[in-house]
């Protein structure tokens, strides 16, 4: 039985006393739901903040990006080892924002994916199509070369620690979440093409889809419902202490219905 994850991306937002406030209020209204993980994804800037109040909790701290290098000349950037050393244990890679404002490429977020593995963090892969694609009828061809280019030249056994989150980039921040259809839809594809390129029918049943994409209280029930839906990657309703604390719930609820089944 895959455990239910979820992730707070705070994105550009919170400053430290804001930070404080949201995770300590978090971690007050989210102790009663000790069966799902958690995890909070601060600006860099505040992962030490957030770190220093998650000590002895469930929640655990995530990065929203790193570099591939492991130190040097490379102005702005933050390396895995550092990423490590502020106390991460999961990082964001590959979110559709750094691919389009920050060109990341296919192949960028690969030699990502890669150095926080050796580094021991557990890589988010994000990936999703927009609308223009999803038109065009050319989702899973764009999923399946983001799967398949995203995890190139890793191993089964350290993929096995990854995690995979699907978030159209259409219904991204927009108030406008897929479908639950098409959201299960897309989640058996993606575990089918990791079936595929792991040769391994355990691998791709044990590994962790998250959905991303507008989701709050209202939807969240009928999203982590879905059969191959393995938690939230959320950006919005992880600025408010009650949407995301809510989220937590519902997801603790449907994962104790789900083992029931
Ligand atoms: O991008 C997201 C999480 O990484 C989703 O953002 P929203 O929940 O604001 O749509």
């Amino acid at each position: 039985m895959r455990k239910f994850l979820i992730a707070a991306n705070w994105k550009m937002n919170m400053y430290r006393q804001e930070a404080l406030e949201l995770i300590r209020g978090v971690i007050e209204q989210t102790k009663l739901f000790p069966s799902v993980d958690i995890m909070v994804a601060p600006p860099f800037t505040v992962l030490e903040t957030v770190n220093g109040e998650i000590q002895n909790t469930q929640i655990r701290l995530g990065a929203q990006d790193v570099f591939f290098e492991e130190s040097g000349a490379y102005t702005g950037e933050i390396s895995p080892g550092m990423i490590l050393d502020a106390g991460c244990t999961y990082v964001i890679i590959g979110h559709s924002e750094r691919r389009q404002y920050f060109h990341e490429t296919d192949e960028i977020i690969n030699k990502k994916v890669t150095a926080a593995l050796k580094n021991h963090l557990i890589p988010i892969l994000c990936v999703g199509e927009t609308w223009e694609e999803r038109k065009q009828g050319r989702t899973f061809l764009v999923l399946n070369q983001q799967i398949l280019f995203g995890l190139q030249g890793i191993d089964n056994e350290k993929l096995s620690s990854i995690i995979v989150a699907y978030e159209p980039v259409w219904a991204i921040g927009t108030g406008k979440s897929a479908t639950k259809e098409q959201i299960q839809e897309v989640h058996a594809y993606l575990r089918g093409v990791i079936k595929e390129f792991t040769s391994s029918n355990e691998m791709a049943f044990n590994i962790r889809i998250l959905y991303g994409g507008s989701m709050n209280p209202k939807n969240a029930q009928e999203i982590l419902s879905q059969k191959d839906v393995d938690g939230g990657l959320i950006g919005g309703a992880s600025l408010n202490i009650d949407s995301f604390s809510s989220l937590v719930q519902i997801a603790e609820n449907v994962q104790k219905e789900k083992k029931q089944e």
